[in-house]
């Protein structure tokens, strides 16, 4: 288990934020509020992601991008549930990709924070160890690092098919022991995170992956399997009974 407590004084490590990209519609979820306001035990999955970051001692800021509709809302929704005094919340409003909203969060960082945070509020449920490890290893000195869990089917690279659902010709299989699943929080060095996002143009899915392009060393660490991403409805069932287990085990 990591130990954020044990790392140096705030004083000597550099400070840490948490940009949440949540202004998403959520289309494959299915119709209805933007994913991050659709609720999970009765409460917006958004509210979830951000105490999930809130719950490690070494976050004192978090920024949440919101659907740009929606910003007064979700700043209002967020002052009614309590968060530890050590941290503040932004909120500014999204753009029209994840990339473009997590660039719009970067943008409001006060100087005084060197480690930044990027985490989907479509991941609601990550549990702190998995923050705090991806934090030490920053601290560590890695200047990028991410959450990964090894795969359980094997993948094969396709010729993506013109009309979904015709046969696709497999070009490769990759070899799965070397594959990990990527999550989030991602972790990074903010100045190679700021400088990623400054140069980097094209379609990515991650930020990692942006700067890998800058030829940065990026990690992985252990992810966790109650990180997973809800993004179809079956990952809504699953999160409700994850949250129902939680709940009946410590009474969150
Ligand atoms: N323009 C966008 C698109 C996505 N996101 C955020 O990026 C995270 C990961 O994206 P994803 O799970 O794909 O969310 P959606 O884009 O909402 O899903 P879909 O593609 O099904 O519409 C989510 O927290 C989402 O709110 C964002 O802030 N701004
Ligand atoms: C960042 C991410 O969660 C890492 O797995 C993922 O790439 C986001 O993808 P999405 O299609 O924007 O949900």
């Amino acid at each position: 288990m990591s130990d954020v407590s044990s790392a140096p004084p705030a004083a000597e490590a550099a400070r840490t934020a948490v940009v949440i990209p949540a202004a998403g519609r959520g289309v494959r979820l299915g119709p209805g509020a933007p994913k991050a306001l659709r609720t999970l035990g009765g409460v917006p999955m958004l509210v979830h992601a951000v105490h999930a970051m809130a719950a490690s001692r070494a976050v004192s800021l978090v920024v949440v991008v919101a659907p740009p509709e929606g910003a007064a809302e979700v700043k209002s929704l967020l002052d009614g549930h309590a968060l530890p005094e050590r941290t503040d919340v932004l909120v500014v409003p999204g753009g029209d990709t994840r990339q473009e909203s997590v660039r719009l969060g970067l943008d409001v960082l006060p100087p005084e924070f060197g480690i930044v945070l990027v985490h989907d509020a479509a991941r609601p449920l990550v549990p702190v160890d998995t923050v705090d490890a991806v934090i030490d290893a920053v601290r560590e000195g890695a200047v990028a690092v991410v959450p990964g869990l090894a795969l359980a089917d094997t993948v094969k690279e396709v010729e993506p098919a013109a009309v979904p659902g015709d046969p696709e010709p497999v070009l490769a299989t990759p070899e799965r022991a070397r594959l990990r699943a990527v999550q989030t929080p991602q972790g990074f060095d903010r100045a190679t995170l700021v400088r990623a996002h400054e140069t980097v143009t094209g379609a990515v899915t991650d930020d990692a992956g942006m700067v890998e392009q800058l030829g940065e060393q990026v990690v992985v660490v252990p992810g966790h399997e109650e990180a997973f991403k809800v993004t179809r409805p079956l990952d809504l069932v699953l999160a409700e009974a994850v949250l129902a287990r939680r709940r009946l085990n410590d009474g969150f």
